[in-house]
């Protein structure tokens, strides 16, 4: 897989971000198989092959891979150890469910909780997105289903983006139709990737992009035309 031109900063292990291929090789013989690491957390699956130095984090939470507390805690503790796993200097972020990337964050966390754990709850968001944007790692959102609001931001907090062409898989920044407003620290995230102008229209109408659109407006550099990554 080939990767194009980003405008965020550069990544310690990985210093020449425009130009950086991902190789995986095959997993030939039992020297090349001891270098694989796996470890699961009940929402989400992390294989690390330290002879490529890339972890594929798999979010594993049905029915949609909400962004739940227990989803945000498991996702920033997987993330840690990878960062702290100086043999890893990537990480690819999926979903192992059909169709569905992320659906954003848990309605569930959002109604009818008392004031504490909603702050708790923010505060996770928060700590994903600062990990996330700031990891040493290069960073690849997989998008391999719809990846509406949580998941979009999750997805453009990312260094690359590679979204699977299906009519019905669609991704953005949709809170207007919710009727809800996107934090400012969601737009800035998507103005960081596409633009003023882009994300001004987004934002205001709640779109939600198929993969050609969303090339088409600078959202990332390739997509795959398989239906599942
Ligand atoms: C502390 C307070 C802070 C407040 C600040 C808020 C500011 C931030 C604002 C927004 C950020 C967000 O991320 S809000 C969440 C936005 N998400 C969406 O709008 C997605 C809604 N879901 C869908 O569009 C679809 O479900 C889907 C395309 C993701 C999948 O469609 P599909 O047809 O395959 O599945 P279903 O629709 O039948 O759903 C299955 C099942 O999942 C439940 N579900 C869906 N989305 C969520 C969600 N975000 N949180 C929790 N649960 C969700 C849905 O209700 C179904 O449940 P049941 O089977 O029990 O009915």
């Amino acid at each position: 897989m080939g990767f194009g031109t980003v405008s965020r900063g550069g990544s310690s292990r990985w210093p020449d971000q425009r130009l950086c291929t991902v190789e995986m090789g095959p997993p030939c013989h039992t020297s090349c198989l001891s270098r694989r690491k796996s470890s699961s957390s009940p929402k989400i699956k992390v294989d690390l092959d330290s002879s490529t130095g890339i972890a594929v984090m798999k979010f594993q939470s049905p029915p949609v891979n909400s962004l739940s507390l227990d989803f945000l805690t498991e996702f920033c503790i997987s993330l840690e150890k990878l960062e702290m796993d100086r043999s890893c200097r990537g990480v690819v972020v999926t979903s192992a469910l059909p169709k569905i990337f992320s659906a954003g964050l848990d309605i569930m966390e959002m109604y009818g909780k008392s004031p504490e754990r909603c702050g708790e709850f923010w505060k996770a968001v928060q700590e994903m997105w600062l990990k996330l944007y700031g990891s040493n790692m290069v960073t690849i959102a997989a998008i391999n289903g719809s990846s509406p609001a949580g998941g979009c931001l999750m997805a453009l907090t990312c260094d690359y983006r590679i979204m699977a062409e299906n009519p019905r898989y669609g991704i953005g920044l949709n809170e207007t139709q919710l009727g809800i407003v996107a934090p400012f620290w969601f737009k800035d995230t998507m103005v960081n990737t596409v633009g003023h102008r882009t994300t001004e229209l987004a934002l205001e109408l709640g779109l939600l992009y198929s993969a050609p659109d969303a090339l088409r407006l600078a959202w990332w550099t390739s997509w795959c035309r398989r239906t599942r990554c």
